[in-house]
């Protein structure tokens, strides 16, 4: 199992932060945020992490990374020229990703306190071909992407409907994803949406529409810190947390 974070976009929420600095190096308490996704691998047994980046901020990625042995992982590196969109940032993997490697996707500003492990565990058992998402119980299920589950089958969803006026469910997608390659051949077939971008809500549409999206819910704290107020909630979260402090 591979891990990929996904560390583009612009941040337009956290202006003007964000036009200083990468949205995935501002501080969540003692770590830069991209620390906490790689930590989260590395407690999963994850070792081998793409970051795919921005130019902005792209050196101060390795100066503080490098290649990442200090926190015991092997990084790689990839630019996404412009924030075309989630899946646009995935498609940028395809070379990471041999036929056979399975990987998990984390998008960078998801914070969550629960092990990966049991949910890649299952992930793995999963026939070639099918993914996984993982699920959050949320108030406000209207600002996300929100499953519909399947009446025959209650371990698929059968849709997700995006920022749906009257929601189906109380649960979100969150921004951990799990595929194969065969990811890469949905991205393909993706189109840019009425925004312009390559969602990632339609490339996981096309594995519900094939009976293969499976998900887990996760119970624990979650996160999405891209707003002024979920980053400062994720400080206060995370402050006992992040990768083990060296002597
Ligand atoms: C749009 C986009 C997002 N991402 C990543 C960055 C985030 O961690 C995650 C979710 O992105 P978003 O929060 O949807 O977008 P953003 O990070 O640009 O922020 P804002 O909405 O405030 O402008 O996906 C990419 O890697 N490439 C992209 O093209």
């Amino acid at each position: 199992m591979k891990g990929v974070i996904l560390a583009g976009g612009t941040g337009t929420r956290l202006l003007p932060l964000t036009r200083l600095i990468n949205k995935h190096l501002l501080p969540v308490g003692e770590w830069p945020m991209i620390c906490y996704g790689i930590e989260k691998f590395k407690e999963a047994g994850i070792t081998d992490i793409l970051l795919i980046i921005s130019k902005q901020s792209a050196g101060l990625y390795t100066d503080f990374l490098g290649s990442g042995s200090d926190l015991g992982v092997r990084l790689t590196y990839k630019i996404q020229e412009n924030a075309g969109g989630i899946a646009e940032a995935l498609e940028l993997a395809r070379g990471y990703i041999v036929p056979g490697d399975r990987l998990v996707v984390l998008l960078g500003d998801n914070l969550f306190l629960e092990s990966l492990k049991p949910y890649a565990d299952k992930f793995a058992e999963q026939p070639a071909g099918s993914a996984r998402v993982l699920l959050k119980r949320v108030d406000d299920p209207e600002r996300y992407g929100v499953p519909v589950f399947d009446p025959n089958h209650p371990e698929l969803i059968s849709y997700i409907e995006e920022k749906p006026k009257h929601p189906k469910s109380d649960f979100c997608v969150t921004g951990i994803y799990m595929y194969d390659d065969k990811v890469f051949e949905h991205i393909a077939v993706t189109k840019p949406s009425s925004r312009g971008e390559l969602e990632i809500t339609d490339v996981n549409n096309l594995y519900a529409s094939e009976g293969k999206l499976e998900y887990d819910i996760l119970h624990g704290w979650w996160t999405d810190a891209g707003t002024f107020e979920s980053l400062h909630a994720a400080a206060e979260q995370m402050k006992d947390t992040g990768p083990e402090k060296k002597p």
